[in-house]
């Protein structure tokens, strides 16, 4: 099955970019540790992401237009595989998504001229079927389950009559929310000046790029920022009414009675979020032994008590969902199951609709890779930690980097746009590395969960080959007044830290507005900054941000403050 995202651009030029065939895969690559990813990718053999991508540019007039339209001369020096003497653009960016857009930003900030490419819509997963649309959906979700809550809202004082949607209504919500956020992105980067140059990237050589069909551009570095898309496990037919992935259920085309959702990650969890406020119930489908593996445990536990036990919500855990048949001819949509360990079969299920939300397929054949030698694993682009992309013999390809989802180092839209502005600096003289261990994270769940840093597994599994000592602080919003005063009281922070010199390991926050308080902790972290100082901070009372204070104040550190506290300036 060959899907495909298609872009009128005008009247007179279409583009087409055919989504992978997502019917077959292969296991043969090195298997790599995609942390943020809910699992290790190795953990699911069979059911790794498949990678076969064909990418076309298949309109004549949109061929010609794209060259006419590109306003830069293609450069003539070098044959495709030696490097050209004189550049078009200092930076070409290949992918017009968040991590292309902050990639750009940045390097017109520097004084970079500055082109990107884009294949389909600017904006790419996150702004047109990720994050932003799907925000739109859970903030709906959100309102609804207030106003569905009537005990909540009697202890307010608070007196609604039934609440009700128009699914339309909050479809356009997600759709014009998509279409905003899209223009602004475009105009910011015309606006500064960069070039955007719409047509598929080729890779043709060393710093050497192919638009379209027949365009080809130069720069002395190259950014690869092509994202990702679903991935759909073998055996499974979507056939984007009954058997869908994200990119329909952004679209909210239907709200299925009964839907199943495979995989409890980031986007089986909000999804869950999203149905059941609009009246849904739902069956999640797990491979590994709990839901939301990626989470602390202790937050994963907590999140199961308050975001999957109240609700219309049942789980299968340590299963694959092996085949699943869209509904057809009266018949409704059928999942088989296998034990995960025993690979038996386990169960079948009949339901509405599936949701396959199984982790996501780098983008990225088709590239040109092959060209500059570079290998792809499970087709992923090799990345270095400053995002230079490593060929097939372990070499640096000189000029060429990867940053975003196609690395897969950490799936995240704002991860994806700091690698870009990263890179920047690198290749504007200042030596820059990521501190990926910094990057919050955040699940826009009712309530929120976030989080930065390491788990509590992963700190102890750290402690014990490093050989130091790990401690735990919490406090709960039950204490905090301004949770309270919401109603919101049901919510947990935790502080993975050594009680040795300060350093905060890890934290975790479930409850009203995580993924905003999240940030205080993620900024400490980058900036080296110890629990010893931070706790002298002043928060402002009462805010959501007291439970952060709390939790700094009550970690008990052996070191004294290591840095100084500033002198009292008289205002
Ligand atoms: C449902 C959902 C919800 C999400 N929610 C969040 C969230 O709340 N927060 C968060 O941080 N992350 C979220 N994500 C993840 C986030 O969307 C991605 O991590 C992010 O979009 C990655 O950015 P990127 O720039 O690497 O790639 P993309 O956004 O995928 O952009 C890549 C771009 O490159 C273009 N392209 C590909 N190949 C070529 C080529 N050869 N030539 C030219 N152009 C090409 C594509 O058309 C695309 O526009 C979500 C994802 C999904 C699916
Ligand atoms: N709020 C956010 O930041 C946000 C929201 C949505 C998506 N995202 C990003 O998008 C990416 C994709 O999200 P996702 O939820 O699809 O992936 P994920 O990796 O977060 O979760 C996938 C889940 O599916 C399970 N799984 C995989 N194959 C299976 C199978 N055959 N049967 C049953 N279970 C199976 C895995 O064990 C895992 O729990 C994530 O990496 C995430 O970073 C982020």
């Amino acid at each position: 099955m060959q899907s495909s995202l298609s872009l009128s651009l005008s009247p007179h030029t279409s583009l087409t970019i055919p989504r992978p065939n997502q019917s077959s895969f292969t296991t043969s690559a090195k298997p790599i540790n995609l942390r943020f990813c809910g699992l290790r990718r190795e953990a699911l053999g069979d059911f790794s992401p498949l990678l076969t991508r064909r990418v076309q540019f298949n309109s004549i007039t949109a061929r010609r237009r794209s060259a006419a339209d590109l306003g830069v001369s293609a450069s003539l020096s070098g044959g495709n595989g030696s490097p050209p003497k004189s550049f078009d653009y200092d930076l070409l960016i290949i992918g017009a998504g968040v991590g292309g857009h902050g990639a750009a930003l940045h390097a017109v900030e520097k004084g970079l001229k500055t082109g990107i490419i884009e294949g389909d819509v600017v904006g790419g997963t996150c702004v047109n079927r990720g994050c932003v649309p799907s925000k739109a959906l859970l903030a709906v979700s959100g309102r609804m389950r207030e106003l569905q809550s009537e005990h909540h809202l009697k202890a307010l004082g608070l007196q609604v009559s039934a609440a009700g949607y128009d699914r339309q209504g909050v479809a356009d919500h997600a759709n014009n929310l998509a279409s905003k956020i899209r223009n602004n992105l475009t105009n910011s980067m015309k606006a500064i000046g960069v070039d955007i140059l719409t047509g598929v990237g080729t890779i043709l050589g060393p710093q050497k790029v192919k638009v379209g069909s027949d365009k080809v551009v130069t720069a002395q570095n190259i950014i690869i920022a092509t994202g990702s898309v679903p991935f759909v496990p073998k055996g499974i037919e979507v056939d984007g009414k009954t058997v869908i992935t994200s990119d329909h259920a952004l679209k909210l085309e239907s709200v299925p009675d009964w839907i199943a959702i495979v995989g409890s990650g980031y986007i089986g969890l909000e999804f869950s979020d999203v149905y059941t406020a609009l009246g849904s119930e739902v069956t999640f489908i797990e491979a590994l032994d709990q839901l939301m593996p990626g989470f602390d445990p202790e937050i994963g536990k907590l999140a199961q008590r308050v975001l999957i036990n109240p609700r219309k919500i049942d789980y299968h855990t340590g299963v694959f969902a092996t085949k699943i048949t869209p509904a057809k001819d009266g018949k409704p949509v059928i999942i088989e199951l296998i034990d995960a360990k025993t690979k038996e079969p386990k169960d079948t299920l009949e339901v509405d609709a599936a949701l396959i939300a199984t982790g996501r397929a780098p983008f990225t054949q088709g590239l040109g890779l092959e060209n500059v030698n570079v290998a792809t694993q499970r087709g992923f682009v090799p990345v270095d930690e400053r995002m230079r992309v490593i060929d097939a013999n372990g070499n640096l390809v000189p000029h060429l980097f990867c940053i975003g989802d196609a690395n897969g180092k950490m799936m995240l839209a704002h991860a994806a746009s700091a690698q870009g502005i990263s890179v920047v600096e690198q290749v504007t003289g200042r030596d820059h590395v990521l501190n990926h261990l910094s990057i919050p994270a955040a699940c826009f769940t009712h309530p929120e969960i976030s989080m930065v840093g390491l788990t509590e597994p992963q700190a102890r599994e750290k402690a014990e080959k490093e050989g130091f000592e790990v401690s735990i602080a919490k406090t709960s919003f039950k204490a905090n007044t301004k949770a309270l005063a919401e109603n919101e009281g049901e919510g947990l922070a935790k502080l993975i830290y050594r009680p040795d010199n300060g350093e905060i390991l890890g934290v975790h926050i479930f409850g009203l507005h995580a993924a905003d308080l999240i940030h205080e902790a993620s900024n400490a972290i980058a900036l080296g900054t110890r629990i010893q100082d931070i706790k002298l901070a002043v928060h402002a009372h009462p805010t959501l941000s007291e439970v952060l204070d709390e939790l700094f104040k009550s970690a008990k550190v052996k070191a004294q403050v290591s840095s100084p506290v500033n002198e009292p300036v008289a205002v």
